[in-house]
């Protein structure tokens, strides 16, 4: 396993430069974009890496995964009576299907579906951001994990967009709790700061049936894990979604930070890491590395 992550990392790193760092807020366009790094946590708990696979980054939307998780453990099925379950083919962003599909949005991993379940969490929790936290802590085993200010309160600062979609939604009557409080819970958990090794280690439990090997817990039923892992093989990349199982074939989950989760079920967990992005908003060369991956252990969900 060390010698494949050492192979791709040698295939990557000329793709150095390539792609552009997320610049919508001040604070994440000056980062550093000649990183990469890549970590694997396999089923019995080895964890091999490369790179600045130790670097804390943005974990922003890769958030989406670990909001979702939380509001399952409550909420169970009644959830997706509020958020569906089909991917939207369109920008994470995106407004247009919001008004026209009644303010349900068509899945969690995208901005409106996160904030539909950010207002549940909102609903269940007295600190929802406490509790978020609190929980990466607990999967990837680092006390250490917290997010970073400027992040949020510049997210914050630039939230027209999100809050429109949440306006939109309570307009609809799926929205309980005060809008800019939720945002910011969202923008909280989107500035959460992780290593590709601590994103490893915390989706293990996706990798295993819905047992955390580190927090030795287990997370979400069999099926529940099932579920997840389908939504994020439909959803999890955006409007990049079908091309990325088509060259990788692994549910995967991106953040504008540049870090991308992926999993391969029953075997192992994956994190990469490089800040620029392609104009999906996915990180490139951690597009690359994980085709590269797929590619070199010959494996594919599908
Ligand atoms: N795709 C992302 O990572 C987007 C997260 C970002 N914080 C937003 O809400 O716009």
């Amino acid at each position: 396993m060390q010698s494949l992550l050492n192979n791709i990392y040698q295939e990557v790193i000329p793709m150095l430069g390539q792609g552009k760092v997320a610049d919508y807020i001040p604070a994440l366009a000056c980062v550093d974009p000649h990183q990469f790094g890549i970590a694997i946590c396999d089923n019995e708990d080895n964890l091999f890496s490369v790179g600045d696979a130790h670097t804390a980054f943005s974990i922003q939307s890769i958030s989406k995964v670990f909001n979702l998780v939380l509001a399952i453990n409550h909420y169970g099925e009644g959830l997706w009576q509020r958020v569906g379950c089909e991917p939207s083919g369109l920008p994470f962003n995106s407004l247009v299907q919001l008004e026209y599909e009644n303010g349900i949005p068509r899945n969690p991993f995208i901005n409106a579906g996160a904030l539909a379940i950010s207002d549940m969490n909102q609903s269940r929790f007295a600190s929802p951001h406490l509790a978020m936290r609190d929980f990466v802590r607990r999967l990837a085993a680092n006390p250490e994990i917290s997010a970073n200010r400027a992040v949020a309160d510049s997210e914050f600062e630039y939230r027209a967009r999100n809050a429109a979609s949440a306006y939109l939604m309570k307009a609809f009557g799926n929205f309980e709790n005060e809008v800019e409080d939720v945002l910011h819970s969202y923008f909280y958990n989107c500035a959460l700061e992780m290593s590709c090794v601590d994103l490893a280690r915390s989706v293990s439990f996706l990798a295993n049936r819905g047992h955390s090997l580190c927090a030795d817990e287990q997370i979400l039923t069999p099926s529940q894990t099932s579920q997840v892992n389908s939504l994020l093989a439909t959803s999890g990349m955006y409007n990049e979604a079908g091309s990325f199982a088509f060259q990788v074939g692994l549910p995967g989950k991106s953040g504008v930070g540049g870090g991308i989760i992926a999993v391969v079920p029953g075997r192992f967990s994956i994190c990469v890491f490089s800040p620029a992005l392609n104009p999906m908003g996915n990180s490139q060369l951690g597009v690359a590395a994980l085709t590269s991956l797929t590619k070199h252990i010959n494996w594919s969900v599908y």
